[in-house]
């Protein structure tokens, strides 16, 4: 890894999740740096067949890279259930499998939440309901050289799933030291303390110090 920063050339956000580029575009405005999104390229979804969130991560940023000749930023992430032993962990999106809604393909999260609820159940009443997000944020550039940040959000996995706010598994994820989940909490509020976040901060220090 390397300490290569940005330097004012466009950035291509290498997500294709409505909910992440959303919320990256709301950590990087302060920063001014001119960004573009995957799907306004026109770039194609690679295959997630990393065993990491690095891995992932990393995939998904040099697809862009090279795609678009920019450096590009590309999020992975994903919940982990301590009593699932990590599960559904680098797997969270499959989890969420592709339905049709009114007209347009999305994924499943009420389905996937429910696959969560239904598989602690099974383990009783007094189940430890702790988890955790995981964010890593990886910037490839053109040339090859890359950087990896990695954050983390804990908290506990609640149902039924509560608020309209977020994305994803946001609903049944309340963060330690709050009684709200993340789906009822301000964006601004999701944005000092979830693993996106965490990660960003580290991002900002190495890339936008001063
Ligand atoms: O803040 C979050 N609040 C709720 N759920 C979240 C969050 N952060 C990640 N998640 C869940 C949903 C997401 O789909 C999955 C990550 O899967 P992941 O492959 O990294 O993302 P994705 O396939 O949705 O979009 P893409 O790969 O194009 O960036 O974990
Ligand atoms: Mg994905």
């Amino acid at each position: 890894m390397s300490n290569r920063r940005l330097n004012g050339e466009r950035l291509v956000i290498a997500t294709h999740n409505a909910g992440k580029l959303r919320e990256i575009g709301a950590l990087l405005a302060p920063f001014g740096i001119e960004c573009v999104s995957a799907g306004e390229l026109g770039l194609l979804e690679p295959e997630e067949t990393g065993t990491t969130f690095v891995e992932n991560a990393l995939l998904k940023a040099r697809a862009a890279a090279q795609a678009a000749q920019l450096p590009a930023l590309a999020d992975d992430s994903g919940i982990s259930v301590t009593a699932l032993g990590g599960r559904p962990g680098v797997y969270t999106a499959d989890w969420a499998e592709r339905q049709w809604f009114e007209g347009e393909s999305g994924r499943d999260w009420f389905m996937a939440m429910g696959k969560v609820e239904g598989l602690l159940c099974e383990q009783g009443p007094g189940v430890d309901r702790s988890c955790w997000f995981s964010c890593v944020l990886a910037i490839a550039w053109p040339d090859g050289e890359e950087v990896v940040y990695e954050g983390r959000s804990n908290g506990a996995f609640t149902w039924p799933p509560r608020g309209k706010l977020g994305f994803g598994y946001d609903p049944c994820f309340v963060p330690d030291g709050l009684d709200q989940t993340f789906a009822e909490i301000a964006p601004e509020k999701k944005h000092e303390i979830s693993h996106r976040a965490d990660a960003f901060a580290k991002l900002v220090a190495e890339q936008f110090p001063g």
